[in-house]
């Protein structure tokens, strides 16, 4: 059974979303926006360390391989870290838009138990956009690209301002990824907001 809440239906003066002209080319890995993202992140030890790859349009693909670190009940993924992965999955979709967004809401359906040690290949998109919101989804199966489904989500992301962040997070954290060496991390947290 599955189907979203009234809320994630786009509205009728949604239109399609346009990729980004300097969106990575398809088959391109994006790397992580952030150091220490749970999501994504390398200096996050027990994190997704997800890896997103840049499709056609606004799509993409992703893998994440459960780590003993990431169970609930014994030897299968926990559904918060599945909730994880899907949503660094459709946030991910963002630097597609060149759009700076954060999760107002994530529908997820769980339809298969999914084992330490399996790698969820996910595929996400997004279906429409309707001035500050982007309507999104997300599917994770198991054994590759066209196994079964394991996981589905339907997600709304907001466009914000870089003073989201600025105003909401910790000084410390926030001068440290304002400083990173890496300019298109740099770019993905801070400087691509109208
Ligand atoms: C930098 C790179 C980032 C990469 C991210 C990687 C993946 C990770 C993604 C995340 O996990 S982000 C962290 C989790 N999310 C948050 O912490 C967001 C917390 N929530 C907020 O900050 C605010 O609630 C939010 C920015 C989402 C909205 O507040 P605003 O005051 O800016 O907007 P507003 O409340 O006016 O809502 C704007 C529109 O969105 C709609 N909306 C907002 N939240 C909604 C919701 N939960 N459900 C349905 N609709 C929602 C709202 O109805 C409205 O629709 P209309 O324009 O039609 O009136």
């Amino acid at each position: 059974m599955s189907g979203s809440s009234a809320s994630l239906q786009p509205p009728a003066d949604a239109v399609k979303p346009v990729r980004h002209p300097d969106a990575p080319a398809p088959g391109d890995l994006l790397g992580a926006h952030y150091e220490h993202c749970f999501g994504c992140g390398p200096g996050q030890p027990h994190g997704l360390h997800l890896e997103a790859r840049a499709g056609e349009g606004v799509a993409l693909t992703a893998e994440f391989t459960v780590q003993p670190a990431h169970q609930g009940a014994p030897g299968l993924a926990h559904g918060g870290v599945l909730a994880t992965a899907l949503d660094e999955t459709l946030g991910s979709l963002n630097w597609l838009l060149r759009t700076v967004a954060v999760t107002g809401r994530l529908e997820t359906d769980y339809v298969r138990p999914v084992p330490v040690g399996t790698t969820l290949h996910l595929a996400a998109e997004v279906t429409a956009v309707a001035g500050r919101k982007i309507y999104s989804r997300a599917v994770g199966r198991l054994d590759g690209p066209d196994g079964p489904v394991a996981v589905r989500a339907d997600a709304l992301f907001v466009e914000v301002k870089v003073d989201h962040f600025i105003d909401h997070g910790r000084p410390e954290e926030i001068r440290a990824a304002m400083s990173d060496p890496d300019q298109v991390r740099r770019a993905r947290a801070f400087e691509v907001n109208p």
